[in-house]
C-alpha cells in the first residue's frame, strides 16, 4: 500500500516546483511515484466548471463558497477510485493540492478559522460522505504572501497564464495563509510538515525522514 502525500500552499508558493523535486528525489531512491494535481481542469467536468467560474464565466456561482467547494469536492470524488488503484500500485501518490485546499480557501473566504464550522463541513462532505481517501502526509509549502504573489505574477507574465479570481485577491491569500498555518499546527486529517518556501529548499532531509526503505 502506497502513501498519499499532498503538497499544499498559496498560489505561486512553488508547489509544482516542489512536486518535481520530490518526484525526482523519490525516483532516485527507487520509489515508484505517480503525481497528480487538483483541480483536474482537463479531465473532470466539475473542475472545468471551477475554471469557468474563476474566470467569471458562470455568473454569480463564485459568490457561493459552499457551491464552489462542492465542485472541487466532486472532482476529487470522481478521482477517488483511481487514487485507490494508484495506492495499490505505487509507493507514493503525490498530489498538488487536495482536500485541505478546499478547507483553507473556503474558511478564508468566510473569515473563519481552522477550528470553525466550514472546515468541519469540508471533512464531513469529502471524507465522511464522499469517501475520498485520507492523506497520509501533508506538506505545507509556506511562503510570505508577497513572495507567492510575486511568483504568481511572474508566471502570469512568462507563461501567458491569466491570474484567476482567488489568485488576484491579496487579502484572501493572507487569510488563507493563516488558515493553512492552523491546519498544519492541528495536523488536520494527517500529520503535516511545514517547508520554508522562501529559500531554495532541500528535499533530502524530508525524504530521509519519511521515505527510507
Ligand atoms: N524556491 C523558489 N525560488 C524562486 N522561485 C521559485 C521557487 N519555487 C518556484 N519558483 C517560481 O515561482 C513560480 C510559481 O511556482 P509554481 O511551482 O508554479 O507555484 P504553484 O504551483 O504553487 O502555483 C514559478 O515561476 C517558479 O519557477
Ligand atoms: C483543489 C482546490 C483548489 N482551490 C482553489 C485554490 C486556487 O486558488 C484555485 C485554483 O487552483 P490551482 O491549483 O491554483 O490551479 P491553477 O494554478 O492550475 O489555476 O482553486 C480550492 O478552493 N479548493 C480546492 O479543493
Amino acid at each position: 500500500m502506497g502513501k498519499l502525500v499532498v503538497i499544499e500552499g498559496l498560489d505561486g508558493a512553488g508547489k509544482r516546483t516542489l512536486a518535481k523535486a520530490l518526484t525526482d528525489g523519490l525516483a532516485a531512491r527507487g520509489a515508484k511515484v505517480v503525481t497528480g494535481a487538483f483541480p483536474r481542469y482537463d479531465e473532470d467536468v466539475h473542475a472545468e466548471l471551477v475554471r469557468d467560474a474563476l474566470h467569471g464565466r458562470l455568473g454569480d456561482l463564485t459568490d457561493s463558497v459552499h457551491g464552489m467547494s462542492v465542485l472541487y469536492a466532486l472532482d476529487r470524488r470522481d478521482a477517488a477510485a483511481k487514487i485507490r488503484a494508484d495506492l495499490d500500485q505505487y509507493d507514493v501518490v503525490l498530489l498538488d493540492r487536495y482536500i485541505a485546499s478546499n478547507a483553507a480557501y473556503g474558511a478564508a473566504r468566510l473569515r473563519q478559522h481552522a477550528d470553525g464550522e466550514f472546515v468541519a463541513w469540508v471533512k464531513a462532505l469529502e471524507v465522511d460522505r464522499f469517501g475520498t481517501p485520507m492523506p497520509d502526509l501533508q506538506l505545507l509549502l509556506r511562503v510570505p504572501v508577497a513572495v507567492a504573489a510575486d511568483r504568481a505574477a511572474h508566471r502570469e507574465a512568462t507563461e501567458q497564464r491569466e491570474r484567476d479570481l482567488y489568485e488576484s485577491d491579496d487579502d484572501l491569500q493572507s487569510r488563507c495563509a493563516a488558515v493553512y498555518d492552523e491546519l498544519a499546527a492541528a495536523h488536520w486529517l494527517s500529520p503535516w510538515e511545514v517547508i520554508d518556501g522562501r529559500v531554495e529548499w532541500d528535499v533530502e532531509p524530508l525524504l530521509d525522514r519519511y521515505f527510507t526503505r
